[in-house]
C-alpha cells in the first residue's frame, strides 16, 4: 500500500475542519489509508444509501462506500435496525449466544470452504489467527504471499511490494527486522515464480496466502488456471491454501471468489460485506482444520470477538444476501454498466482510464497519455475535481470502487458525466 500526501489542495472549508481534527487525532485519522493521497481527506458528517454528506452539508455520490462493506448501501435498515435492537438488550457479555450459532450457520451455508469458524474483530486479527492456525496444523512456519496483496497490518504480514529475491521487507517503522523471516513473496499471477518457490521451499511452506481477486492494488483477477495451480501445489506439498476474502467474500458472488472460480481453500478469512459495515471478521474451514481451536489447544481470543451486536450484524447481512436470488446478477449488470459508462466518459474527454472489474468491485485509474502508466498525481487531481462536483472515490488509484444495490443507473450516469467534465479540466 503506497501513496504519499500530494500537493493537491483540498477545498479550504474541508481543510479547516480536518486541521482541527488533526490537532487531537494523530494524522487526523484512525487509519493511515484515510489520509493518503490528498492534503486533507473529505471530512464526513453522515451517510445513507449511496451518498455521503460532508461537514458543509454537501451531498456526494460515493463510490468508495467505506472500502466495501456496504453492499446494500449505507444505513441499510434491514441491518441497522437488527443491530440497534441488540444494543438495547445487551450486546457484550463475554458469553456464547444463540446469535453466534445463527451467524456461523449462515457463513457455513454460503461459503463452500467453511464448515466451522471463529469470529474476530477485524481482518487483521482474523488473518493473524488463520496464519497461526496454519502453522499449528502443519508444524511449519513459512508463508508464501503475493506482491500488492494486503492482509492487514500485523507484524508478519505488513510488508513491502518490492522484494530482495523472494523476501519482502517490513513495511512500517518500528517493525522488527526479522518480521519477514518466515514470509516469501512473488508476483501475482506469476506461475513460474510459484513453481520455483515450491521447488525450493515446498516442504517448508505452512501456507500460501492470497486475495483470490487482488483488490488492494487496483483490481487484478486471477489469471486462468492460477488459483487451480495454487490449489494443486499446496495440496501436493502439505501446505494450506488460505483465501483472504475480506473484500471478495459475499462481494463477487454469494460464496465469494472460491465459489466464483470453483477453487476451495483450506482456510477462508472473511469480513467487510459479512458484517454490513459493523466491525466483525471470521476465519474458518473444514472441521478438521479447526480442530486445534475446537479442542482449545491452539489459541485465539478477543474480548469483543463475536459480540452479540456483531453477530446480529452478520445474521442480518447474510440473511439478506441469502434472501435475494438475483443479487449478484443485479450487481454484475450494474458493474458492467458502470464500466461501460466510465469508458465512455474517458473517450468523451479523449483521456484514458484503466478500468479493471470483477462484479461490483472495480478499479478506475487515470493513466498518463505519454506512457500509458497509471498517473497517481493526475488521479489525485481528478479525484479532487470530481469531489468538487459531488462524486467521491478514493484519491489513491489502488483503492477500488465498490458499488451497491443503493447505486442506481442514474447515479452511474451522474458519475460518468462528472468524470467527463473533470477529465477535460485535469491536465
Ligand atoms: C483483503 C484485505 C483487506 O482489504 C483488508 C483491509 N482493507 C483495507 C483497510 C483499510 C483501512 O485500514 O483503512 C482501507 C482500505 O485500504 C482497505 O480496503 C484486510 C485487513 O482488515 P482490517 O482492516 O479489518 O484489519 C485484510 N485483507
Ligand atoms: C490488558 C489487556 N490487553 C489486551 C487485551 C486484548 O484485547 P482484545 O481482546 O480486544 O484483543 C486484553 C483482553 O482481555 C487485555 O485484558
Amino acid at each position: 500500500m503506497t501513496g504519499t500526501i500530494s500537493d493537491v489542495q483540498a477545498p479550504q472549508s474541508n481543510k479547516t475542519a480536518y486541521d482541527g481534527l488533526r490537532d487531537v487525532v494523530a494524522g487526523g485519522v484512525s487509519s493511515n489509508m484515510r489520509a493518503r493521497g490528498v492534503a486533507a481527506p473529505l471530512v464526513v458528517d453522515s451517510a445513507a444509501g449511496a451518498r455521503i454528506r460532508d461537514v458543509e452539508g454537501n451531498e456526494l455520490i460515493d463510490a468508495n462506500m467505506g472500502y466495501g462493506p456496504h453492499i446494500f448501501g449505507y444505513a441499510d435498515r434491514d441491518v441497522t435496525e437488527h443491530v440497534a435492537a441488540r444494543f438495547r438488550c445487551g450486546h457484550l457479555t463475554g458469553l456464547p449466544h444463540r446469535l453466534d450459532h445463527e451467524a456461523a450457520e449462515l457463513v457455513a451455508e454460503l461459503v463452500p470452504g467453511v464448515e466451522q469458524l471463529r469470529f474476530a474483530n477485524s481482518g487483521t486479527e482474523a488473518l493473524m489467527s488463520a496464519v497461526r492456525l496454519a502453522r499449528a496444523l502443519t508444524g511449519r512456519t513459512l508463508v508464501l504471499t503475493f506482491g500488492g496483496h494486503y492482509h492487514g497490518w500485523s507484524e508478519t504480514l505488513l510488508r513491502t511490494r518490492e522484494c530482495d529475491g523472494y523476501r519482502p521487507r517490513p513495511l512500517a517503522p518500528g517493525m522488527i527486522p526479522e518480521a519477514m523471516a518466515h514470509t516469501l513473496q512473488v508476483g501475482w499471477n506469476d506461475a513460474a515464480a510459484v513453481e520455483a518457490v515450491f521447488e525450493e521451499h515446498g516442504g517448508e511452506l505452512a501456507a500460501v496466502l492470497c486475495e483470490p481477486v487482488l483488490a488492494n492494488a487496483g483490481v487484478v483477477a486471477p489469471a486462468p488456471g492460477f488459483l487451480e495451480l495454487l490449489r494443486e501445489r499446496t495440496r501436493s506439498s502439505g501446505a494450506l491454501l488460505v483465501f483472504d476474502e475480506v473484500i471478495t467474500g459475499f462481494r463477487v458472488s454469494r460464496g465469494g471468489a472460491q465459489e466464483l472460480y470453483g477453487v476451495v481453500p483450506d482456510l477462508t478469512v472473511l469480513s467487510k460485506v459479512m458484517g454490513g459495515g459493523f466491525p466483525v471478521a471470521a476465519f474458518g474451514g473444514p472441521r478438521q482444520a479447526m480442530k486445534p481451536l475446537a479442542q482449545l489447544e491452539a489459541f485465539h481470543a478477543g474480548v469483543y470477538a463475536g459480540n452479540h451486536a456483531a453477530m446480529a450484524a452478520v445474521a442480518a447481512s447474510l440473511a439478506k444476501v441469502r434472501s435475494l436470488p438475483g443479487l449478484y446478477t443485479e450487481l454484475e449488470a450494474l458493474g458492467a454498466y458502470a464500466e461501460a459508462r466510465v469508458h465512455e466518459a474517458a473517450a468523451a474527454a479523449q483521456r484514458t482510464l484503466q478500468v479493471r472489474r470483477v462484479g461490483s468491485v472495480m478499479s478506475v485509474a487515470l493513466t498518463s497519455p505519454a506512457t500509458g502508466a497509471v498517473d497517481p498525481d493526475g488521479h489525485r487531481r481528478l479525484q479532487i475535481a470530481c469531489q468538487g462536483r459531488g462524486v467521491y472515490f478514493h484519491p489513491i488509484p489502488d483503492e477500488p470502487w465498490f458499488l451497491s444495490t443503493a447505486h442506481t443507473r442514474s447515479d452511474i450516469d451522474t458519475i460518468a458525466d462528472v468524470l467527463a467534465e473533470s477529465l477535460a479540466e485535469v491536465c
